[in-house]
Order: structure tokens, then sequence, then C-alpha cells
């Protein structure tokens, strides 16, 4: 559906100097939905995109989240609202003309060409002559740490070779704009996270207004100035990942960023207002032996419940505990000289009140 090997070309005239020359890349989707014969992809999506920023889009498997930058890249249409960028409508601008880096999944590198003559494409594309090409590849080439490389196809690449090729020639041609799907979907653990820290300093670096789509929570927590967490077609909260994190507004958002407590017997003294639900993170409950009195206790919120399991996670310990009917997750640092209890030990857990978040059901 995707014709990767357009996604950031732009004709000549468009070429600017430098990226910081540009003018505004604030992108802003207006009430857009997307329809899919009967099947509603995106449903009313408002969301203003700063100049600069790197922002996520987060959510599970069918949330909408492909569908919002496929309408960006010009790749699909949006059935009504519009997206403007730089302050004007693109509905009428094709894929080829909206000046965006894109990088796909799948790495989408032109397979019958050399690393070389894939940075050179989009350069070619928009009439640089063949000497500053070279100059600029080169660069581009070193800056990526694939300077050795520059001769090989991509086939001949590991699959983090491949995708830094592939963000070298989004970045290459300055757009301002730099679309991410799925960007390290294919790679490994390791190498997923060592390609998280290329991309932030390639952002710090290159500064591009970026939007990047993930289901990966984690990745999306490294990355982001600003997440956007997608359900069904719908925006469910846009935040910074501190505050996403600390503060989430739904029960969808608290489960779906890092494990989440909901307190629903133990509950919260005074009781939760109604329609609402007390949650607690992990990290913010402490555990403590019966006798012990916990510190700062009249701000504390206490219960008692016996260990069920208690596993190491290299530096964190995590504990299931059985409070009534309920069981809690208590996560900490393993430090020295802390109790370890043990399954069956009868235990006490506090909570500063203040830690406990009020969350729509
Ligand atoms: N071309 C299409 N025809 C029909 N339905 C589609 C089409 N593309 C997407 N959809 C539907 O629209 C909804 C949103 O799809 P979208 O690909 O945007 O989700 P996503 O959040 O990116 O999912 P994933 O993480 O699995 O890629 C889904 O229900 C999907 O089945």
């Amino acid at each position: 559906m995707v014709n990767a090997h357009t996604g950031n070309l732009a004709p000549a005239s468009a070429e600017r100097a430098c990226a910081d020359e540009s003018p505004l890349a604030q992108i802003e989707f207006r009430k857009v939905t997307k329809m899919y014969g009967g099947v509603v992809a995106l449903r009313d999506f408002s969301l203003t995109v700063r100049k600069g920023e790197f922002l996520t889009i987060l959510g599970p498997s069918g949330s909408g989240k492909t569908t919002a930058l496929m309408i960006l890249a010009g790749f699909e249409a949006p059935s009504s609202g519009d997206v403007l960028i730089a302050q004007n409508s693109v509905a009428a601008v094709p894929s080829f003309r909206r000046d965006q880096g894109i990088v796909f999944q799948s790495y989408a590198l032109f397979p019958h060409m050399t690393v070389r003559q894939n940075l050179e494409f989009p350069l070619e594309m928009r009439g640089m002559k063949a000497s500053d090409r070279l100059a600029k590849v080169d660069r581009m080439l070193e800056r990526v740490h694939l300077k050795d490389f520059g001769l090989r196809m991509p086939s001949q690449l590991s699959g983090g070779q491949q995708q830094r090729v592939a963000l070298a020639r989004a970045l290459i041609a300055d757009s301002p704009i730099l679309l991410l799907d799925e960007p390290l979907g294919a790679l490994d653990r390791n190498l997923r996270e060592q390609m998280q820290s290329e991309i932030k300093q390639l952002h710090r670096e290159f500064g591009k207004t970026t939007i990047c789509v993930t289901h990966d929570q984690e990745e999306a927590l490294t990355l982001s100035d600003r997440i956007v967490v997608m359900r069904a077609g719908r925006i469910e909260q846009v935040d910074t990942p501190e505050a996403l994190y600390d503060r989430p507004t739904s029960r969808f958002v608290a489960n779906f960023l890092g494990e989440a407590n909901i307190l629903s017997q133990v509950g919260f003294e005074g009781g939760a207002p109604a329609g609402k639900i007390a949650m607690i993170r992990p990290e913010r409950i402490a555990i403590s032996s019966l006798a012990s009195r916990p510190v700062d206790a009249e701000n504390r919120q206490s219960v008692t419940g016996h260990v069920e399991e208690m596993t190491y996670a290299g530096p964190l310990r995590k504990y299931h505990v059985r409070v009534r009917d309920e069981v809690l997750v208590v996560r900490e640092h393993v430090a020295a000289g802390q109790p370890v209890f043990q399954p069956g030990d009868q235990i006490q857990l506090s909570w500063l009140r203040s830690d406990i978040r009020l969350l729509a059901e």
C-alpha cells in the first residue's frame, strides 16, 4: 500500500539549505476521522505537534496509530477533518510533496542499490548536483557509523545497520518532519535499546519534528517528549511520559503504561468518589514487618497481608502480597540490609495517601 521509496522526496524548488530555516514544522490534526467501510479506524483525532517535538503515538493493535501516521504522510486520505503542516492544509498535497522523512519497520531500503546509492536517491530527486551529494552522503555515513559500509548492498548488513541506513536516508534530505513507523520492531531487545539511544541522539542533533508510532510502552517512555495513548480509534490521553506514568487519568492508561494495583477492596480511606477507582504503582508501596512502624506513618495508609510470591528481577525484588481477597504487587529496589520476606510471611504494606491516584473506570 505504501510506497516507502517516495516517502521523503520533495521537489527541488522546495529544498532548503538547512532545516533550521524552514517555516514552522508544526503539525495539526483537526477532528480527523477515517472510516474503512463500516470500521472507524480513527475518530475525531485532534492533535497539535510542536516544532522539534518528539511525539509518540502509542496503543494496542488496531487502535488507529498507523492510520494517523498514514494520513499525515499522505498515503491515506481522511474521511473527514483536516491535517495542517506549518499552518497550511495538506489535503491537496500528494505524499511525495509533503517533505517528510519516513522510516518503516521493514527498513524499505532499495535492495538493488548500495548503501551509498540508497542515501543519494532522495538528494538526486531534489536535483542536488553530484559533488554535493557525495559530500553529504559521506558526512551522513560517518554520522551513523557506517563509513566503511557505503558499497555494501542492504542484504549484506545486519538488521541494526539496515535500520541506521533507513534513518540516515530519512534524515539526509533535511526534511523538517520525520515519521517513524514501528522503527525498531524488527530488532532484538539489545539492539533495540542501542538504537533507541541512537534515535534520541539524532533527534537532539537534527531537531526534527518527529512522530513515532509504536505499541512498545518502554520505547515510547524512553524516546518521547509527549505520548498520545490511543484506544479504539480515539485519543485516551496525551501527556509527557512522566505524567502519563505518574498521573494516568484512566484505568486503561494506568494498565497500558506499567503495572497498576487497583485498590478495589483494600480501598482508599474515605472511599473513592463515584465512577472513580483508586490505583497505586507497585514501587510506591513499602513492605515491612508487622512490628515496624513506617517512617512518616501519619501520612500513610497501612494494611496487613501475607507474601504469596517473591521474585528477583535484577536490581528489583517483586512481591505478590495477598490482602484480603486481593493480590497487590510491590516492587522494591534491592538494597543492603533490607529485610527479605518469603512466601507465607505476615507483613504490612503501607503507602503515602498522596501516592494514590483516582482514575476513571
Ligand atoms: N485498509 C484497511 N481496510 C479496512 N480496515 C482497515 C484498513 N487499515 C486499517 N484498518 C482497520 O482500522 C483499524 C485501525 O488500524 P491501524 O492499522 O491504524 O491500527 P494500529 O493501531 O496501527 O494497529 P497495529 O499496531 O496492529 O499496526 C483496525 O481496526 C484495522 O483493522
